[in-house]
């Protein structure tokens, strides 16, 4: 493959993607692609699929989990069924994911330094040096203040807003194609939330990576994605670009998400303030609506 080829392909491709527990859908036919240095969010409610989905990328999903569909490929290789050791050697280099709580994304018991270090497993030419280097080189990338001697630091000694950098230098550090973000700015205060989506802004620009984020808060998604997926009882209703979207919802669930947010419903566009749950569910199911 040419590099030219390399460059253009998808980092992303889900092709009729479903997943059910004990025959319980939970995702429905999923198609959704990313292209290199694209920002795709994924909106609905709590429990429409959009982590089952996420998790599925990186295989982090249990094994009562049932998956099925055409292929789920990172940069062209599909991992649609794969087990264990095959996910784990594209979890790093080809994905990397930044979890909401950024106090339980590291073991309490031991330096920051020490548990970065372990993720460079792979790296088996970088001497003990080099890796310390590189860490440094990323918590300096993401804006931690004193990055090297962060690496002596427990998770405890940082707060929310530090130790959420330390966890997209971690995931950084792997070089990754796509950084799936699952609501990753929550567990955060607000200047905190705009300092972590400007760094994702400025990670796009400057090392060109494709982020999935996934958030409830309509407006994290307004402000920093290309690109928006609409999630309803597992299924895609709508996806399309930001702008088109929040100007034009056509399903009348992404309208309903809407209209709990007013300050994001763009003129023309009616109020739902009563969800219709049942209707909804018609309406994503493709079945009449009574
Ligand atoms: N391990 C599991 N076993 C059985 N059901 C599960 C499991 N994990 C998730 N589910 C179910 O799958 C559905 C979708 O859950 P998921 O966490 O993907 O939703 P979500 O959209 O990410 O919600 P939230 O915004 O609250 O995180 C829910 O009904 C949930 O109960």
């Amino acid at each position: 493959m040419s590099t030219e080829q390399q460059q253009t392909r998808p980092v992303l491709e889900i092709d009729e993607l479903s997943i059910s527990y004990g025959g319980r859908p939970t995702v429905s036919n999923v198609n959704l692609t990313i292209q290199p240095g694209e920002i795709v969010g994924i909106i609905g409610e709590s429990g429409s699929g959009k982590s089952t989905l996420a998790h599925s990328i990186l295989g982090l999903l249990p094994s009562s989990a049932a998956v099925s569909g055409k292929a789920l490929s990172l940069a062209g290789r599909n991992f649609l069924g794969a087990d264990g050791p095959a996910f784990r050697s594209v979890r790093g280099p080809g994905a990397a994911m930044v979890f909401q709580n950024p106090m339980t994304t590291f073991s309490p018991l031991h330096r920051l330094g020490d548990q970065l270090t372990d993720l460079l497993w792979r790296e088996t030419s970088l001497s003990k040096e080099e890796k310390r280097q590189r860490i440094v080189a990323v918590f300096k990338q993401v804006g931690l203040s004193n990055a090297a001697e962060r690496l002596s630091n427990y998770p405890f000694e940082l707060s929310g807003g530090m130790l959420q950098r330390v966890a997209i230098a971690a995931a950084l550090m792997m070089r990754p194609s796509l950084l799936i973000a699952d609501e990753p700015t929550t567990a955060l205060d607000v200047t905190m939330e705009a300092q972590i989506l400007h760094l994702i802004r400025e990670l796009r620009a400057e090392a060109g990576v494709a982020v999935l984020m996934i958030s409830h808060h309509l407006g994290v998604i307004a402000e920093i994605c290309d690109r928006v997926v609409v999630m309803y009882a597992g299924r895609v209703v709508e996806q399309g670009p930001v702008e088109d979207i929040f100007a034009n919802p056509t399903h009348p669930y992404t309208r309903a998400l809407f209209a709990c947010e007013p300050a994001l419903i763009a003129p023309g566009v009616d109020r739902m303030p009563v969800i219709d749950h049942e209707a909804l569910r018609r309406h994503a199911d493709g079945r009449k609506t009574a």
